[in-house]
């Protein structure tokens, strides 16, 4: 029962209507409470002197009271469930437009898992509190008070019993907020991490399992679970500490009013109606306190989460999205990096220094070198995932921050084998790129890309629902599927990242040919990982140790000796194998 997060109230801002909506309808069905102890004290009171004559009205009236009870609850849940479905879709819309904007770069720092165990769970304890904890709070916070001067009209002793009982069920748990949230954040920090380890550990079975490490990795996910119910219970046991005290407070309440009532009543100060109004109103006093708690449970989680929330939403992206440029070139763009230099956070020595090179418009052009020579950032850099230190990258003229992010992303399309491909039909992977595309566009693609035969010959051709991360294609139809994507896209400059190939170099060599081919007029640049891919392409760019070595054909490369000369010597292209 903290104070609201602003992280919190700030979810509830597109919302406002239904939530105030359930909150009416929570008030309407503490009023049903209010009119039925109401009737139930006439009825009493009417018995208790001996009168009948309006039992059968005033029973048939708590009869009537109780059905709008139950048509105003059904409601009420209907708007909550409502509002809170609003809260959480438009939570997690802002979560993954930021996600997007922050790019790769920010998945390097935070782990995949806690990222969705935030935009997964945490935003469904989000939906819990703000759709049902809040609209509780609202009540708790205008109901007792509005009895409390009821009960002063009626009965003025009762006073003594409940407002101290209400004081103390309300603030008394305040002394433990801190600790509370102290709990709460680090119950979430653990199931956060607990996400984290599982994805990686499933993502990473194979890996795991040929290290021989899943004896290992299991006995750290048992002991991170263990970590998890031990805070668990740390945070349950100042909860049932909170909790506790405002049983204690709400028993004693209704118990010393009762007392004072009927002491009152003794005292014959009271009327027989106003002694059992007072014995109702002071249970229904206490009423929203006992729901408050009960809704605090369900939206605990939330509560918890806010500041994982808020971490992600503000984090700061590693580029600014300040351009303008919509990047839709008519012809395909002259690709250049001008003197780029660029050095990662935390690292001694740039990846990239002094970079400089043409990749003509329409043409291919290869990059090529050693392990670590700095290709993967320099397409880092192109994609904007960061921007270089010095230098600049220029498209059709203008440099790459003069475009939007969401433009220069689209018109560059990047090809590799580990593109993703989502669990879901080849068909919907490939519109992925383009919604509106017919099945003959599709199809025209994937022939394009040299794929379309392989997947009729599939049982269920484009139906044919791929499994998690492709796993039922080859590394090849995986990068042609690929292929067919971004060339759906009809991005004007295509990369093709060789980065892990799992085919061998004939077949690579034959891929990137047809795959630069059914490129046509576009600009495309290939990071070759292994000189069979590009011997053939006319220009080639050879980077070592962060710098441009040389740039020519595979010929003149060749000719002039230098590190290329010396990677096909060793027909590797990682320098352990050239010292070999
Ligand atoms: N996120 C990072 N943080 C710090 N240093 C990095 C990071 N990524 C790469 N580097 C360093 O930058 C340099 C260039 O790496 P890069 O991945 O660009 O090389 P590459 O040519 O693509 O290598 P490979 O062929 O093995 O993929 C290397 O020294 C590498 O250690």
């Amino acid at each position: 029962m903290t104070v609201v997060h602003p992280e919190l109230r700030r979810a509830t801002r597109g919302a406002r209507r239904p939530l105030l909506a359930a909150t009416l309808l929570q008030g309407a069905v503490t009023l049903t409470h209010l009119a039925q102890a109401v009737l139930l004290a006439l009825a009493l009171a009417d018995l208790a002197r001996g009168r009948t004559e309006r039992l059968p009205w005033l029973l048939a009236a708590v009869l009537v009271v109780v059905a709008a009870r139950a048509a105003a609850t059904t409601r009420q849940r209907r708007t909550a469930t409502r509002a809170g479905a609003e809260v959480r879709v438009a939570l997690r819309d802002e979560l993954l437009a930021r996600l997007g904007s922050l790019g790769p770069a920010y998945l390097t720092t935070a782990r995949a898992g806690a990222v969705r165990t935030t935009l997964v769970d945490g935003v469904e304890g989000v939906d819990a509190y703000v759709s049902r904890y809040l609209p509780q709070l609202l009540i708790t916070l205008t109901v007792p008070p509005l009895l409390l001067a009821v009960t002063a009209a009626v009965e003025p002793t009762a006073l003594f019993g409940l407002v101290p009982a209400l004081l103390l069920a309300l603030l008394g748990p305040r002394a433990w907020d801190r600790l509370l949230a102290a709990r709460g954040r680090e119950h979430w920090d653990t199931y956060e991490r607990l996400g984290a380890d599982y994805l990686e550990a499933l993502q990473g079975m194979p890996a795991l399992r040929a290290a021989g490490a899943v004896g290992r990795t299991r006995a750290r996910l048992e002991e991170r679970s263990a970590a998890l119910h031990r805070s668990t219970v740390a945070q349950l046991r100042v909860s049932l500490v909170t909790t506790g005290i405002t049983d204690l407070a709400i028993q004693g309440g209704t118990a010393a009013a009762a007392l004072l009532a009927c002491w009152s009543a003794v005292g014959g100060a009271t009327t027989a109606t106003g002694t059992y109004l007072v014995l109702l109103l002071a249970s229904e006093c206490f009423r929203p306190v006992r729901d408050l708690a009960r809704e605090w449970h369900a939206g605990y989680l939330g509560a918890s989460a806010a500041d994982g929330i808020a971490a992600l939403r503000t984090a700061a992206p590693a580029v600014r999205d300040t351009g303008t440029a919509p990047a839709d070139w008519p012809k395909a763009p002259e690709l250049r990096f001008d003197n780029v230099g660029f050095t990662y956070d935390g690292a001694s020595a740039p990846a990239v220094d002094g970079v400089t090179f043409t990749a003509p418009a329409g043409r291919t052009t290869a990059l090529v070198g050693p392990s670590g020579a700095g290709k993967s950032t320099l397409l880092a850099l192109l994609l904007r995932h960061h921007d270089p230190g010095d230098g600049r990258i220029t498209l059709d003229g203008l440099p790459t921050t003069a475009y939007t992010l969401d433009a220069l992303r689209k018109g560059v399309a990047v090809v590799s084998q580990t593109t993703y491909l989502f669990h879901a039909t080849i068909a919907d992977n490939l519109r992925a790129a383009r919604p509106d595309a017919t099945d003959d566009d599709l199809a025209a693609a994937a022939r394009a890309a040299g794929v379309h035969d392989e997947i009729t010959a599939l049982p269920d051709g484009y139906a044919t629902v791929l499994g998690e991360r492709g796993a039922t294609l080859s590394g090849g139809q995986r990068q042609r599927l690929a292929l067919a994507r971004a060339l759906l896209a009809d991005a004007r400059v295509l990369v093709l990242d060789e980065a892990t190939s799992s085919v061998d170099e004939r077949r690579e060599a034959h891929i990137v040919r047809a795959l630069t081919e059914a490129a046509g007029d576009r600009t495309v640049l290939v990071i070759a990982h292994r000189l069979a891919a590009v011997r053939h392409a006319d220009h080639i760019v050879v980077l070592d140790a962060g710098r441009v070595d040389a740039t020519g054909d595979h010929t003149h490369l060749v000719e002039a000796g230098g590190v290329y000369a010396r990677l096909v010597a060793a027909g590797r292209t990682h320098p352990e194998d050239v010292a070999a």
